[in-house]
C-alpha cells in the first residue's frame, strides 16, 4: 500500500516514520510520502487560504492550490487505484470496519485541511472521478486534519499482513467481534495487594475464554451499550445472555 499525505505542516506527520509504522516502511510493507501543499502555490506569500463566501469566521482553503497538488500526487485519475480521504468534523465516522475496508486499497491519499476546511468543490471535483471519503475520527473539533490522518493510518496499517508480530492481535481486536476487549493482566501475580484473577492462572483454556468473554460483555454493556444493541441477533449465545 502507498500512502500520500498533503498538508501545510509536513512535520506533523513525522510519527508515521516511527516504531511500528516506521518498521513497516523499512520492510517495504508500505510506502509513505508527505507533501507540502505550499509547493503548489505560485505567489510570494504562498497563500493557501482565503475569506469564506457568504461571510463567517475563519478562512477556507483555496481550491486551486489543492487541485494542483492532488492532480500531481494522484496522477491520472482515470482507473486510479487511489482512494482520496478528507478528514473533517463533518464526515462519516471512521470505524474499525472502515479501516478494514481500506486495507484493500492500493493507494490512500489524505488531504489534510486547516482553517475552517477545504473549499467543498475540491471534494466534489474528485468525487466525480474516484472514491472520496469524508471522514471524522470523533465528535470533537480539532484544528486540522493531520492528527486524524495519524490515527487513521495507524488503524489501517496495523491490519496489513505482516505488520503486527502476532496476526491474532488484529483478529482479536476490540470491535472485531463487536465487543470491547476485556481486562488484561501480566506479572506479578499480586500487585499492591491486587491479585490476578485466578482463572487466568488455571490453565483451563475453556474457562479462560469464557471468563474473558464475560468480562468483554460486561464492559461493553457498561461503557458502550450501543455496540451491544448493534450486534446481529445470533451474535450472543445462551451463556452470553446470562452475563
Ligand atoms: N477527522 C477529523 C476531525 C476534525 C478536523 C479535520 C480536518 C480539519 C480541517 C480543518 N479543521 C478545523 C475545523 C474547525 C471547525 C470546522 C471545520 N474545520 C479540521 C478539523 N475535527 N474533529 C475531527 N474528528
Amino acid at each position: 500500500m502507498r500512502i500520500d499525505v498533503v498538508t501545510i505542516f509536513p512535520s506533523y506527520l513525522a510519527p508515521l516514520r516511527e516504531a511500528l509504522l516506521g518498521r513497516a516502511i523499512d520492510r517495504g510493507l508500505i510506502e509513505v510520502a508527505v507533501h507540502d501543499l505550499r509547493d503548489w502555490t505560485h505567489d510570494v506569500h504562498q497563500a493557501v487560504d482565503d475569506s469564506p463566501y457568504g461571510g463567517g469566521p475563519g478562512m477556507v482553503m483555496k481550491p486551486q492550490v489543492w487541485g494542483e497538488a492532488l492532480d500531481s500526487v494522484i496522477g491520472p485519475v482515470i482507473d486510479s487505484p487511489a482512494r482520496l480521504v478528507v478528514p473533517t468534523p463533518a464526515g462519516r465516522p471512521f470505524t474499525q470496519q472502515l479501516a478494514h475496508e481500506w486495507t484493500s486499497a492500493e493507494r490512500l491519499v489524505f488531504a489534510c485541511g486547516r482553517y475552517e476546511g477545504i473549499d467543498q468543490r475540491v471534494v466534489d471535483h474528485y468525487a466525480q472521478r474516484m472514491p472520496v471519503d469524508e471522514v471524522s475520527i470523533g465528535d470533537y473539533v480539532l484544528v486540522g486534519g493531520e492528527v486524524a490522518v495519524l490515527v487513521m493510518v495507524e488503524a489501517v496499517v496495523r491490519l496489513l499482513p505482516g505488520v503486527l508480530g502476532n496476526p491474532r492481535s488484529a483478529a482479536e481486536d476490540s470491535f472485531s467481534d463487536g465487543l470491547l476487549e476485556g481486562p488484561a493482566y501480566t506479572r506479578p501475580e499480586v500487585w499492591r495487594d491486587l491479585p490476578v484473577p485466578p482463572v487466568l492462572r488455571s490453565g483451563d483454556h475453556a474457562a479462560v475464554d469464557r471468563w474473558r468473554r464475560d468480562r468483554a460483555l460486561e464492559r461493553t454493556a457498561r461503557l458502550r451499550p450501543d455496540l451491544l444493541a448493534a450486534l446481529p441477533p445470533d451474535a450472543l449465545d445462551e451463556a452470553d445472555r446470562a452475563v
